[in-house]
């Protein structure tokens, strides 16, 4: 992973001239000043371990899995939220932890713990470290080690009669894919973030994949997982569904590293579906749109992806970069993905045209949905080329109910356009759907403005009145991201002041000494 920015190095590419001019002319974007310094010139701050920590942990996971030189620091220094990668490329390593510990097994995970617990050393897990909430800088001051939990990537078992397998935390998607598909096996989570993030951190990041409409999110993958705490394990999870109490499991899926470390997870997987096909329609608005996707939800048939560009994200052509500020023609692109066994993807494909003809909708064939498919996992080396040419880029997500999907469309896009222009960067503003229920929706905006002098303020006033706009329109602060720092006190503002506390209850018994996480996910009580 590029330490100041996305992905393998190798795959980054400028943004192409008349992109470049085009960003000019609209947004009055100017080429940044300074490339981000080597790494090796970056400098962390002195460790705040105490005498003996280092070696005290060594004992536990052995000498060459504790590391505190500074490239192993930096690289596992905040996350990958366009603040964070700003802040690194200037050089500001202010977060780095004060090392980098390696476990390989829960008896380990358990140990460096109840160690760390007994001498004030906050942990933060890390897994792909793809975090864009500020999920992996804690707050508070106190020295921290980053538990990266590389070392656990093993496939432990796969139960092909009830289609289930064991993952261990550390496992990267890929990798999981990989190794499911060499036994014909699928987990179906495709997010974004898919190259580098871990089973371990969709688990405690509530992760929704590009073809949540088929497969579901990750936490409804879910089915069982084993957690360390320094209070010692839980074993989740015994049979697919249980009346047996409140289901402890949900109390572990999204909860960030603030209430333990996911060892080991149990999640359903699928046999690889024999035909995987895509396509275009092409709808006059997006109210249209969405109308159209909500008949889909709601009375079927139900593609595996199902997503929808407003008219600027259709317009600008933001899914394949050699298209910004070219002809994607009007209205608002769908797309839509079929995919299991080549029989039933027909029949399903053939319901979802009638559907959608029905609801207005023109095709436009295989091309724009293969286009999608092949570019899908592009638009975060995008963004580093966008910083590159002095652009800012951003994203942030929410859902609702679909009544109130059309109210907090408006509003956020109204924050957001109102408070950078305000600013003297104003801003592109574009969202699409990409997670449909029969009840609501996700919309996830994607904010493109002049960095200005100040970037990282420019963007923490917009978000704030971004969050506030999505609290009051009745979305949820976040549909898949979570919640980290940067979205707890909207979450606060969410689950109200009782919810809170019962929150600050449980985490006071895994966690009495603080030392998960500080600040990220809990409210503090005010
Ligand atoms: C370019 C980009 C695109 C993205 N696209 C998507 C998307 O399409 N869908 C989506 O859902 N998200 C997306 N994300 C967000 C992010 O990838 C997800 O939240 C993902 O689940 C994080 O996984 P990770 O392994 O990188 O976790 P990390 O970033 O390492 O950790 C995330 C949080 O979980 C905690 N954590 C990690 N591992 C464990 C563990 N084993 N036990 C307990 N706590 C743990 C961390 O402390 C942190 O608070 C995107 C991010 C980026 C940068």
């Amino acid at each position: 992973m590029l330490w100041s920015g996305w992905g393998d190095p190798g795959r980054a590419a400028p943004l192409p001239e008349p992109v470049v001019r085009l960003l000019h002319d609209l947004l009055g974007v100017r080429p940044a000043e300074a490339p981000p310094p080597p790494l090796a010139d970056v400098a962390v701050p002195a460790s705040r371990l105490a005498a003996g920590d280092l070696a005290a942990l060594a004992r536990i996971v052995g000498d060459r899995h504790v590391a505190d030189d500074a490239e192993a620091r930096v690289r596992h220094t905040r996350g990958k939220s366009t603040p964070d990668l700003l802040r690194i490329r200037a050089g500001d390593a202010s977060a780095a932890p004060d090392a980098v510990v390696l476990p390989g097994t829960h008896e380990e995970v358990l140990d460096v713990l109840r160690l760390c617990a007994g001498r004030g050393v906050a942990v933060v897990p890390f897994g792909g470290g793809t975090s864009v909430v500020g999920g992996l800088a804690p707050e508070g001051g106190a020295a921290f080690v980053a538990l990266d939990l590389r070392r656990m990537d093993a496939l432990v078992s796969l139960d092909e009669v009830s289609r289930t397998a064991v993952l261990q935390p550390g496992l990267r998607a890929p990798e999981a894919e990989a190794l499911l598909g060499a036994r014909g096996y699928t987990l179906g989570h495709f997010p974004q973030s898919y190259e580098w993030a871990s089973i371990g951190g969709f688990a405690a990041a509530r992760s929704s994949g590009q073809a949540s409409a088929g497969y579901g999110r990750f936490d409804d993958l879910v089915v069982a997982l084993t957690v360390a705490t320094p209070e010692g394990t839980l074993d989740l999870g015994r049979a697919p569904k249980s009346a047996a109490g409140p289901d402890l499991r949900q109390l572990v899926l999204g909860s960030e590293g603030a209430l333990g470390v996911i060892t080991s997870v149990t999640v359903r997987v699928r046999p690889v579906p024999e035909a995987r096909e895509y396509e275009g329609w092409r709808f006059a608005s997006f109210d249209a749109g969405a109308a159209a996707l909500r008949g889909l939800a709601q009375d079927g048939p139900m593609p595996a992806v199902l997503r929808l560009s407003d008219e600027t994200e259709t317009m600008v052509g933001l899914a394949d970069p050699s298209e910004i500020g070219g002809d994607s023609g009007a209205g608002c692109l769908a797309v839509l993905g079929f995919e299991g066994a080549a029989e039933r993807v027909a029949e399903v494909r053939a319901r979802a045209a009638d559907a959608l003809r029905a609801a207005g909708g023109e095709p436009l064939g295989a091309g724009p949905g293969e286009k999608w498919e092949h570019g899908r996992f592009d638009a975060p080396y995008l963004r580093d080329a966008l910083l590159d040419a002095g652009a800012f880029a951003e994203t942030l997500e929410t859902a609702a109910f679909w009544s109130d999907v059309p109210a907090l469309y408006e509003a956020v896009r109204t924050a957001l356009t109102a408070t950078l222009s305000e600013l003297g960067t104003p801003p592109l503003v574009m969202c699409h759907i990409s997670h449909v229920y029969a009840s609501g929706a996700s919309l996830y905006f994607t904010v493109v403005s002049a960095q200005g002098a100040d970037p990282v303020a420019h963007w923490a006033r917009a978000k704030r009145a971004a969050c506030d706009a999505i609290i009051d329109a009745g979305g949820t602060i976040s549909h898949h991201h979570g919640v980290g720092t940067d979205h707890r006190d909207w979450y606060a503002r969410e689950i109200g002041p009782l919810g809170a506390a019962v929150l600050r209850a449980v985490k006071e018994r895994v966690d009495p000494s603080g030392i998960l996480n500080p600040g990220v996910l809990v409210p503090p009580a005010v």
